[in-house]
């Protein structure tokens, strides 16, 4: 499934139109089939003698809602068009289906007893009214209908985006639809899965594609993560535990042991072999170990660090420290070793300091910043980089030649030229020690000699799958960390399941 930024977006329609010869009108007409299509297979199985109530703007995306309610009229719906601006403003598109449909009322005409009436009768309302084309402030004809679509009560089908949230960044204008589906055309605009979209959506359902041009070869490929792309490292019954290879977590540095030992114990998860967390500083690690199957240590010096790195196949460093110069010359050493490396929390800031010295790595780093990392090390604000996603995920990638990880309610995996999208918005992952689960399983997985691109798909998926399992005991609210880790199992059997069910299929 593909995930394009409205730029792209608009460059396939453009290009459809040129090269398979066809004007707007073809291309709603069939992304009104397959949203009908959506609509009946997964929301309003007999739409028959049901009203629908379809509100639209003067842009192509009311031209879909007018499309769309001419075939559920056929279909023997009742359908009340209401059109937000008057007659002056709509473009041709709009024109040509409002005439077809018949009657169109315009917002402004339409008295609060007629609305009233309307919306009492009603099943479903449809929200037409912008996609996205939606930009700068809002004018206030639209935000008078959205605040009174809001409060209507009645389910909202909004179409591609609800409508006030923004298409490449997900950001909602100073009002925004709250829709109960959004049914979304022939691939995924970085809108619906970024910033503040989820709080908005509903539930996505995404069409059929509709025929469009696609780039063969686009800058960045950006597709949604799917379970059943990955595969996990195989296991012999004769195993011996070195076979699955050694991770090892540094971190869990005074007052935040536990960000540590959640890693180093969410790798050992995985099924890596041997799990050790090793701490900088002198304190009774071993005491402390809230887990007896973790191995703890501490090292003092680069000799130290290197004696306890014998053996080892992938390294997490940065669960529970914070920034200290020292470090940069620790993370050397280990990038020079070749051991495969995970930077997360207080470890990402040295990406700066080790700039020039990363492609003295044979591997690749893997870098797992939340917005709030990733913003500091471009020395810009959270809200810059939740602006422009897209664009510090490639400057990311561009300035610091490493792998990423960007965390948050759609986490996306960035390598070479692709990107993956992991949408899974769950409130009660938003707790604390919750990454450093996600950078130890991306750690175990690479220490039994996955790819950085299969641990850190693997890593991702198994989280959000945790998350959701450790959602469906507690709930968002009362979930913590532990039952993310205490969950793993059940992320890993989901993959196990997926690729039993390939192989069969
Ligand atoms: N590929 C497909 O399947 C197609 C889908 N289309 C639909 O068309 C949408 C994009 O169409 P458009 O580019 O015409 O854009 P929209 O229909 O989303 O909105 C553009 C119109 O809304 C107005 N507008 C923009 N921001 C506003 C604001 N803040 N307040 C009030 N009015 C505002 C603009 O002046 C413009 O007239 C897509 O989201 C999709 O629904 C079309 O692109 C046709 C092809
Ligand atoms: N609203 C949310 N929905 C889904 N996942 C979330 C949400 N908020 C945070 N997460 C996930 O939870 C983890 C939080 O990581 P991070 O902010 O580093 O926490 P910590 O530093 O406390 O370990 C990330 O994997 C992120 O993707
Ligand atoms: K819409």
């Amino acid at each position: 499934m593909n995930v394009y930024t409205v730029e792209e977006m608009r460059e396939r329609d453009r290009n459809t139109m040129i090269q398979h010869n066809m004007d707007i009108l073809t291309l709603v007409d069939r992304a009104t089939d397959e949203i009908l299509d959506v609509l009946v297979s997964s929301i309003c199985p007999q739409p028959e003698g049901k009203q629908f109530l379809v509100v639209c703007g003067k842009g192509n995306n009311g031209a879909d809602g007018l499309s769309l309610a001419g075939k559920l009229k056929n279909l023997g719906s009742r359908v009340v068009a209401i059109m937000i601006q008057p007659q002056e403003f709509w473009s041709e598109e709009v024109r040509t289906l409002a005439h077809s449909l018949g009657e169109v009322f315009i917002w402004d005409e339409v008295s609060v007893e007629r609305w009233d009436e309307w919306v009492a009768g009603s099943r479903y309302i449809v929200d037409a009214i912008l996609g996205t084309g939606c930009r700068g402030e809002m004018e206030p004809a639209v935000a008078a209908a959205i605040a009174q679509i809001n409060e209507t009560g009645l389910p909202v089908i909004s179409l591609d985006l609800p409508s006030g949230i923004r298409g490449n960044n997900g950001q909602a204008c100073e009002i925004a639809i709250k829709a109960t589906y959004t049914i979304v055309v022939d691939g995924y605009k970085t809108g619906n899965l970024m910033g503040s979209s989820s709080v908005y959506s509903g539930e996505l359902l995404l069409t059929k594609e509709v025929g469009l041009w696609t780039s063969s070869n686009p800058d960045y490929k950006k597709t949604m993560l799917e379970r059943n792309q990955q595969k996990l490292p195989s296991r012999s019954k004769a195993a011996h535990k070195y076979d699955f290879g050694k991770l090892v977590v540094i971190g869990g540095s005074r007052g935040m042991e536990g960000a540590g030992f959640l890693a180093a114990m969410a790798g050992l998860r995985t099924g890596c072999g041997v799990s050790q967390l090793l701490s900088c500083e002198n304190w009774e690690a071993r005491k402390m170990s809230f887990y007896p199957e973790l191995m703890v240590d501490t090292f003092f010096d680069h000799q130290g660090l290197m004696e306890k790195l014998k053996k080892t196949n992938a390294v997490v460093f940065g669960p529970g420290t914070v920034y200290v110069e020292r470090d940069v010359e620790y993370v050397q050493e280990i990038m020079e070793s070749d051991i495969p490396l995970v930077l997360d929390g207080g470890a990402i800031p040295l990406l700066n300091d080790l700039r020039d010295r990363i492609q003295l790595s044979k591997h690749r780093l893997i870098v797992t910043p939340h917005t709030g990392e990733m913003a500091r090390l471009f020395r810009v604000t959270s809200r810059d980089v939740l602006e422009d996603p897209v664009y510090f995920i490639t400057s990311f990638l561009e300035s610091y030649q490493v792998d990423l990880v960007m965390k948050g309610p759609c986490t996306v995996i960035a390598s070479g030229q692709e990107m993956f999208f992991s949408y899974g918005p769950n409130s009660g992952m938003a707790t604390a020690g919750s990454g450093d689960v996600l950078s130890g399983l991306i750690g175990g997985f690479l220490a039994q000699g996955c790819s950085n691109e299969e641990a850190m798909k693997s890593g991702v998926l198994v989280h959000q799958e945790a998350g959701n399992a450790a959602r469906k005991i507690y709930g968002e609210r009362s979930m913590t960390s532990t039952d993310i880790l205490s969950n793993i199992y059940k992320g890993i059997h989901g993959l196990e399941q997926t690729i039993a069910e390939d192989v069969k299929g």
